[in-house]
């Protein structure tokens, strides 16, 4: 008998989240839990080490055969370095210990390499912390990669709160850029017959609209905004395991953020410039733009080049070149992007220049 089999779409979503403080001690007891293999491969940056990477890798060692390897970069080499790691260690499993590029490097060498990672977030900067597609810089561009969710988060709210609260108000940049995302997904739909999931982008608006009701809270960084914050960023993931890509969180304004990252000599943190992007695409959505750029006021996130430490010539720059770095994924920059005037007065008129 035939069957016809329309679109197989498998979400995977991670087992366990754990929310709490004081929470280095639980990776044990999650990774038994999981009956997750002997090896396990710590992954941690330079910092992110002595944050808790260290800290993590003893407590491990009580009961696990365990390696550590410091990550320089969220780079396909330092996803193939790190494979190369998994080979010689016979890793089971990874922990990611650190910011986003440090759980993308994870997350990339885990589904290479056919071996679940755990992601244990230092920061509340970015959506990354559970969602299943990785963003990784390759051949000079940044490159949305499908990947696996990690099996298990551990969010420990003291660790994340040793971060500037810089990181904080980044993670509200990478939650409200949320609207412009959804939009562009919206027009890429009805423009392109792209593929769009009603409830995704539904989950990814309510961390957008959650952190403009919650601003004043989250400004006061503490133990509630750290816990708001994380819950809000782990939802985006979880949309975009829905949606099967980044489409729900990533639209023009990412783009944007992206073409910094390749001009700027001394980019800003990414939810950061992801914030300001929003504030230009979402005026040229025709969307209540000062709203945008109130609530990152009121979080105290850069809303303009200034704050970002980003010479107002290459802001310009990047509105100008965003279309051409992923242009299959369709936004409100469309095919032939912004003239160098359209996007000068779009950034004046917004107050990014
Ligand atoms: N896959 C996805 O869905 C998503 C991926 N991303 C990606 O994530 C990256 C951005 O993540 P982000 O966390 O902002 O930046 P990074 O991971 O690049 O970290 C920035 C810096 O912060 C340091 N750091 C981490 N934790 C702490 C802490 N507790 N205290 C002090 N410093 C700390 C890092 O240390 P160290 O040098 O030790 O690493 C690093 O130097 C981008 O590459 C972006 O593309 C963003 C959103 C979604
Ligand atoms: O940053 C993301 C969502 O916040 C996803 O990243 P990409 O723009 O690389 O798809
Ligand atoms: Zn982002």
């Amino acid at each position: 008998m035939s069957r016809v089999v329309r679109e197989v779409h498998l979400m995977q979503l991670p087992r366990e989240v754990l929310l709490g403080e004081n929470l280095v001690g639980e990776v044990v007891n999650v990774a038994n839990r999981l009956g997750l293999g002997r090896k396990a491969l710590v992954l941690y940056g330079p910092r992110t080490k002595k944050i808790a990477g260290k800290d993590v890798e003893d407590v491990l060692r009580e009961e696990y055969e365990v390696e550590g390897v410091t990550v320089k970069g969220a780079t396909m080499e330092e996803v193939e370095r790190v494979l190369s790691i998994i080979g010689d260690h016979g890793s089971d499993w990874l922990i990611a210990v650190g910011g986003g590029s440090i759980i993308d490097v994870a997350k990339l060498a885990s589904f290479k390499a056919g071996v679940p990672f755990i992601s244990f977030p230092t920061t509340a900067s970015h959506d990354g912390i559970a969602s299943a597609n990785a963003s990784i810089k390759d051949l000079g561009s940044k490159t949305s990669v499908k990947a696996v969710p990690p099996i298990a988060v551990i969010a420990d709210v003291k660790v994340i709160k040793t971060a500037p609260y810089r990181y904080l108000a980044a993670g509200v940049g990478d939650m409200i850029s949320n609207l412009t995302a959804v939009r562009d997904w919206q027009l890429a739909h009805r423009i392109k017959g792209e593929y769009y999931s009603e409830y995704a982008a539904s989950l990814s608006l309510m961390s957008a609209k959650m952190v403009i009701k919650n601003a004043d809270i989250i400004r006061l960084g503490n133990e509630e905004s750290v816990r708001k914050v994380v819950k809000g960023l782990i939802s985006c993931g979880v949309a975009m395991s829905i949606a099967g890509s980044s489409r729900p969180a990533s639209g023009a304004e990412h783009l944007f953020s992206h073409a910094l990252d390749m001009i700027a000599p001394k980019p800003a943190l990414h939810g950061e410039q992801v914030g300001v992007g929003t504030i230009i695409m979402a005026y040229l959505h025709g969307l209540k733009w000062e709203r945008v750029r109130e609530t990152l006021k009121r979080v105290g996130a850069p809303t303009n080049a200034y704050e970002l430490g980003i010479e107002p010539e290459l802001v310009i720059e990047a509105l100008t070149i965003a279309h051409t770095i992923r242009p299959e994924r369709y936004t409100i920059l469309g095919k032939d992007g912004l003239t160098r005037e359209a996007a000068e007065k779009a950034a004046k008129i917004t107050g990014v220049i």
